[in-house]
């Protein structure tokens, strides 16, 4: 295989990433608290050779939110289910920085990576809905004090997960010694927003510490990015807007350091396909057949914050909704603003497009694999997390029908390298901060 070969990730999202996907057929109307289904998605994925599952989450709801979002796993407890229900497939979870406390989530992420193997990824979020406040005790953190929390936060728990060396525990019965105090550092961290004095009480994994993810494509969520993440979960407007971004994100790494490499850009897709064109076509229009209007107006007023879209006219201009939703999901309520704006669109034709999009990645077997293909030597993205309109049906006809033409072209490969998330992305084991300069430079060669 002489060019890279594609890198996938999938995304568990009970029946699909359409709204309405739990009435769609092909899959059980339960899915998003089905642990079979769960488990039997994680399990093809793995025989496909996709390299990571993810798991999105949100931590409010309220009436108006989607059905998937409204009875559903808890990221880490599903993933730790699957961790042993699979053996080389990585384990990729969301959790938030603003509702969480960095003590706990880092013991949290360390006993899945020891739980899977060192396969553990975490996709750092910062909690774009207010109403989550109401279910913390704690005030919402506007948009630029969340990114605020979340550097320290990084800093905090990649910290702490290096607070064994991974030669630290001897666990020698003759001697009667368990560890080598040399070999055991506490954080003492005392900053702005935590206090955490350490040590972890986990050691650290066969990956030396689980992946960071990160969501969230702002400028302050892209200079996060640069700063601390392995990889980054992002839209996929375009080719063009998403080479922009990756490209963003990757002089972001440079300017901390680090190398353009260093960070995989993974946008998220939702691929529909068929044998033929028109074939995938009846698939889409069965698929945006499943919502109504007023459905598609609460799915968008989600992104800014549950704005009611439903006291406009929906055959009227997109309205003008000045600072509105950039409180909440900035980037994405940005891009729709201007999107608006840019093509004239009224509101309906925004929210069918905002809940129900037309797939960017539609067609047979060998459009989309030409389509995935071109993205990446176009350095758009590192691969693609899939998130399919409707998962049961996605899964299936991208394994039976775009894998084998990627592989047709020598950009594919069902045998996952190595046996870590790390290994599967192309991303060195992590030396602990407190290893040698040797061990260092002998990373730093790869
Ligand atoms: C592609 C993408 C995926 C996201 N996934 C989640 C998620 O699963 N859970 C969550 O609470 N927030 C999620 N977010 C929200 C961000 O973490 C953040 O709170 C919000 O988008 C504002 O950041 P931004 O303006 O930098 O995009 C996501 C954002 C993006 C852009």
């Amino acid at each position: 295989m002489s060019a890279r070969p594609i890198s996938l990730g999938i995304m568990l999202h009970g029946a699909g990433g359409h709204m309405n996907s739990w009435k769609h057929p092909a899959g059980p109307a339960d899915a998003s608290v089905n642990l079979d289904f769960y488990v039997s998605q994680a399990r093809k994925a793995e025989e496909a050779g996709i390299a990571f599952a993810f798991v999105a989450d949100g931590l409010y709801i309220n009436e108006k939110s989607i059905p998937h979002f409204l009875n559903r796993f808890e990221p880490l407890t599903i993933l730790s289910a699957l961790a042993v229900a699979t053996r080389k497939i990585g384990m990729a979870g969301t959790v938030s920085t603003s509702y969480s406390d960095p003590f706990t989530v880092a013991r949290q992420f360390a006993s899945l990576d020891l739980i899977s193997g060192g396969r553990a990824g975490w996709n750092v979020v910062t909690t774009p809905l207010e109403g989550t406040a109401l279910n913390y005790s704690r005030p919402h953190p506007e948009h630029a004090l969340r990114y605020e929390i979340a550097d320290e936060y990084l800093a905090v728990t990649q910290g702490l997960w290096d607070s064994w060396d991974d030669d630290a525990v001897i666990r020698d019965r003759q001697t009667g010694q368990f560890f080598d105090p040399a070999k055991l550092h506490a954080l003492n961290h005392k900053g702005r927003f935590f206090e955490v004095a350490g040590p972890l009480n986990a050691p650290r994994s066969k990956q030396g510490q689980p992946v960071i993810f990160q969501a969230g494509s702002s400028d302050a969520g892209i200079v996060l990015a640069g700063k601390y993440a392995d990889a980054v979960f992002t839209h996929s407007p375009s080719l063009e807007e998403t080479r922009d971004f990756t490209t963003r994100v990757k002089d972001a790494a440079v300017a901390h350091g680090r190398s353009r490499d260093d960070v995989k850009i993974y946008p998220g897709i939702g691929p529909v396909v068929a044998e033929t064109r028109e074939a995938a076509e009846a698939k889409y229009h069965a698929i945006r057949a499943l919502l109504t209007l007023d459905e598609a107006l609460a799915y968008l007023g989600r992104y800014f914050d549950h704005h009611d879209f439903s006291q406009y006219d929906p055959d009227a201009p997109f309205p003008d909704l000045g600072e509105i939703g950039r409180n909440s999901f900035r980037s994405t309520t940005d891009r729709i603003k201007a999107e608006a704006r840019e093509k004239g669109l009224t509101l309906r034709e925004v929210a069918l497009a905002t809940a129900t999009p037309r797939p960017t990645f539609i067609g047979t077997g060998a459009e989309v694999a030409e389509k995935m293909i071109g993205w990446i030597d176009a350095g758009a993205s590192d691969g693609f997390i899939l998130g399919f309109p409707v998962a049961a049906e996605g899964l299936e006809d991208f394994i039976r029908l775009v894998i084998p033409e990627l592989e047709a072209r020598g950009r594919y490969s069902r045998d996952l390298p190595g046996e870590t998330l790390r290994d599967h992305l192309g991303l060195p084991f992590k030396v602990s901060r407190h290893a040698g300069p040797q061990a260092q430079a002998r990373a730093a060669r790869g």
